[in-house]
């Protein structure tokens, strides 16, 4: 089967990264990793995922995996973004019931129903919005606060990727089927490339969620590949 290149990207040097529905070429520097909200809130025992229910306790391969595609990512000049998603202390981003988020965000309705973790849950500034230890951003890579799912969203991500001249986003991090899907998803309609890079993610809920999400993106919105297989395409690739 033959390798997808975009038309419009000039003549760098590309990857060829194998992946399915079929092998995706991208130049590294005109190419982003985005690791999504690897935050305590959502990797961390005791983080807001957990303590609305959700089981976490697989998250620390997802770490290491994601650690060694940044770690390649950088090394070949592959942009680095990080989201954060969360709100203002006060929660006035986060909307009040006249928004769906509202409504529907588990942080918000875990809080609701245990008052004590008020102001605990996905607020700047706090220990469950922070990223986890092992994933920290380095100088040059770019932190993106997020306020709703798709990192598209009221957030400059847009520009910021169009002023680089990135076409091709690699996605890594936490949940496969809300917060990477949903962003791989707007990009797709934004005209950006999408991979996701499933064994450095994970989903929220059960298995079958991340079966659906990995699904729904091989077949309809980009590429699926793995972080070894990211790695060892990447070699030879120095900025
Ligand atoms: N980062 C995410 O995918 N978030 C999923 C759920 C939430 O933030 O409530």
């Amino acid at each position: 089967m033959s390798t997808i290149y975009c038309a419009h990207t000039p003549a760098l040097p590309q990857v060829e990264l194998p992946a399915r529905p079929e092998a995706i070429a991208f130049p590294p520097t005109q190419s982003a990793l985005i690791v999504v909200d690897m935050q305590n809130a959502y990797a961390t025992p005791g983080g807001y995922l957990d303590l609305a229910g959700f089981d976490v306790s697989a998250t620390a391969p997802v770490i290491e995996k994601i650690h060694q595609a940044v770690t390649a990512a950088r090394t070949a000049g592959v942009q680095i973004i990080w989201f954060q998603n969360g709100w203002d202390a006060d929660y006035v981003e986060a909307g009040d019931a006249g928004s769906p988020n509202f409504h529907k965000s588990n942080a918000l309705k875990t809080m609701r129903k245990r008052p004590e973790l008020q102001g605990s849950l996905l607020a700047k500034g706090g220990w469950d919005y922070a990223l986890v230890d092992a994933l920290q951003p380095q100088p040059g890579d770019i932190v993106l606060p997020k306020p709703r799912y798709s990192g598209f969203f009221n957030t400059p991500l847009d520009s910021m990727l169009r002023s680089r001249g990135i076409r091709h986003l690699i996605f890594t991090g936490i949940a496969t089927n809300v917060c990477v899907e949903s962003t791989l998803r707007d990009g797709f309609f934004l005209e950006y490339f999408g991979v996701v890079l499933e064994d450095a993610t994970y989903q929220a809920g059960p298995a079958f969620a991340q079966q659906a999400a990995i699904f729904n993106i091989e077949t309809f919105f980009g590429w699926v590949s793995s972080v070894d297989v990211f790695c060892e395409s990447l070699k030879g690739h120095k900025e």
